[in-house]
Parts: structure tokens; C-alpha cells; sequence
């Protein structure tokens, strides 16, 4: 590590690579960040998959929880997993419920007080988190990845379709895709981005795939049928029709019998971790 603005939290050995939590101080969010890095083994430089966790988690579930290492390990992939919104700021209302404040940052700059100064989870991950990975590990950021499941699978998405040029391939688990027609997507962007709901639509994967035309690459999302948020929060069906008016190659897979938890990315993560590698040959 050469950065001096990171933390070392922890790093330990895992896969002949080194599994790290790190914390600094963000410019983006004004507080305290934490994020977590699987390096591979060697001199790198390696591309960078960065993962997107959903509501509640942290920069830990997915490396606790994905069983992605192994994978990465042997393609030689970089992930890094940013936490989930800031933390610690003592916002009004911030934890109140789970779905929104802390734990729940829906990636993407609040214009709206009490959040606006802080929650500006876009900017952090667009910027400064890519910058400090740069500076501080061996990454070739001209090779850059991005998933994420479900609050985080909207975001990969969303931050894919606004930030074209930076991502060389995409996928998501059980991701949120029509945020601004499902419960989660509007307790959050009333939230963050007021009442003016043609501002919602530029945070929402189908209006920006309509607004903004498709990505070259293809899309890969994994989804359960018997994930319990499916109908009421979820709607693939929402985003492959939005796919299929732009365009917009998609392979959305239903894996039958699955539910939303971390057993169902575990079984397919294996999958992700390959369609990012082979993007990054490429
Ligand atoms: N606490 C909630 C359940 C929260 C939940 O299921 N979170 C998901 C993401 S949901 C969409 O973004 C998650 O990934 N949880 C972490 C895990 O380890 O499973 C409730 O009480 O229902």
C-alpha cells in the first residue's frame, strides 16, 4: 500500500492474495468511509471489479458472504466493495428504518436536506473511491467491472448507464429495477431527490436506458423465483422490456427456487466473476 490517506482495518492472506478492510476520510461524504479489497496474488496490474452491496449491509457481506475470492483469484480480478451509504454523521432520521438512511444510500448524491452534505454515494463511488484504489493498490483502471445485488444492482446499473465510458462490463444479482416504481425506489428518491419525479427517472435503469440508449457491452442479471422481494420491489420483467425496446443486450436468467439471500449470489457468483474476466480480455 502507498496511499498514506488509507487505513490498513485489517488485511489477511486469503487465496495466495490479501483481503483487506481500509478506512479514510471522504471528501465526497465528509466523514469517515470504509471500503474492503480481495488483491490478487502478484505484481498486477489487475482489473478491478467493484461490487455494490444491497439495503443493510456493510463493505464486509459481500467478501464474508459471496465466496467470490476463489474465483477472482484465479482470474486474476481485483474486487472492491465500498460500504453501503455513510456513516456516523447522526442525520435525523437516519436509522429509523432499514430501508433508508444508513445502510441504504441507494448510490446516488441527495439534493435534499438533512441528506444532501453526506449521503452522496454516487460521487464516492464515480470518483473518489476509483481514485484511491488507483493511487493505493495495483489496478488498471482502464479495466474496470461493476455488480451488485439488489439496492446494489440498481446501483450498478444506474452508475453503468451514467457513466458509460468507465465500465467495460456489467451484471447484477436481484437487482431493483424500476426504483421509481416500487416502494424501496420511492422512499428513497422522495428522500434523496424531493418530490420532482422527472429527476427520480435519471436514477431509474429502464428510464435510463430509454434516455440514454444501451451500453455496448452485454448485461448479465441473475434473479430468483422465490426471492421474497420479487414482485412488489424487483420487476426484472420492467427491465427486459426497457431492454428490448433500446436494444440493449441482456441475459436475465430466473434460477428457480432461489430467494434473495447471499446463498443465491454464492451459487452463481462463479458465473459473474467469469463474464467480468472475459469482458476484461477482451
Ligand atoms: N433486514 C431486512 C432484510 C434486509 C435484506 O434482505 N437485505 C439484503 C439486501 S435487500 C436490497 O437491497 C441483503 O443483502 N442482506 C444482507 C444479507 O446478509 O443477506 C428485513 O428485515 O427484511
Amino acid at each position: 500500500m502507498t496511499a498514506t490517506a488509507l487505513t490498513a482495518v485489517s488485511e489477511q492472506k486469503c487465496f495466495g492474495g490479501t483481503m483487506g478492510v481500509y478506512s479514510h476520510a471522504s471528501t465526497s461524504t465528509g466523514g469517515t468511509m470504509r471500503f474492503s479489497v480481495f488483491r490478487p496474488q502478484g505484481e498486477g496490474p489487475f482489473p478491478v471489479l467493484t461490487w455494490l452491496a444491497g439495503l443493510t449491509c456493510t463493505e464486509e457481506t459481500f467478501m464474508i458472504k459471496a465466496g467470490a475470492q476463489r474465483f477472482a483469484a484465479r482470474e486474476g480480478l481485483m474486487l472492491v466493495a465500498p460500504d453501503t451509504s455513510p456513516r456516523g454523521h447522526d442525520v435525523p432520521g437516519e436509522a429509523e428504518s432499514w430501508d433508508f438512511g444508513v445502510g441504504a444510500g441507494f448510490y446516488l448524491d441527495a439534493t435534499e436536506e438533512p441528506w444532501a452534505r453526506h449521503w452522496r454515494m454516487e460521487s464516492y463511488v464515480t470518483q473518489e473511491l476509483p481514485a484511491l484504489v488507483e493511487a493505493s493498490f495495483p489496478a488498471d483502471m482502464s479495466r474496470q467491472g461493476i455488480s451488485g445485488h439488489s439496492m446494489g444492482g440498481h446501483g450498478a446499473l444506474t452508475l453503468a448507464l451514467r457513466h458509460k465510458e468507465r465500465w467495460r462490463s456489467v451484471s447484477a444479482f436481484a437487482p431493483i429495477s424500476a426504483p421509481t416504481q416500487c416502494p424501496w425506489g420511492e422512499k428513497a428518491f422522495s428522500g434523496y431527490l424531493g418530490q420532482d419525479r422527472s429527476r427520480w427517472a435519471e436514477h431509474d435503469a429502464c428510464e435510463l436506458l430509454r434516455s440514454r440508449g444501451p451500453l455496448p457491452c452485454e448485461i448479465l442479471v441473475d434473479q430468483g423465483t422465490a426471492d421474497q422481494f420479487l414482485e412488489r420491489e424487483l420487476k426484472p420483467g420492467l427491465l427486459e422490456e426497457a431492454a428490448r425496446e433500446v436494444g440493449q443486450r441482456l441475459t436475465l436468467r430466473r434460477q428457480e427456487g432461489y430467494d434473495h439471500s447471499y446463498w443465491f449470489i454464492q451459487t452463481f457468483i462463479e458465473h459473474h466473476i467469469a463474464h467480468h474476466a472475459q469482458a476484461m480480455r477482451g
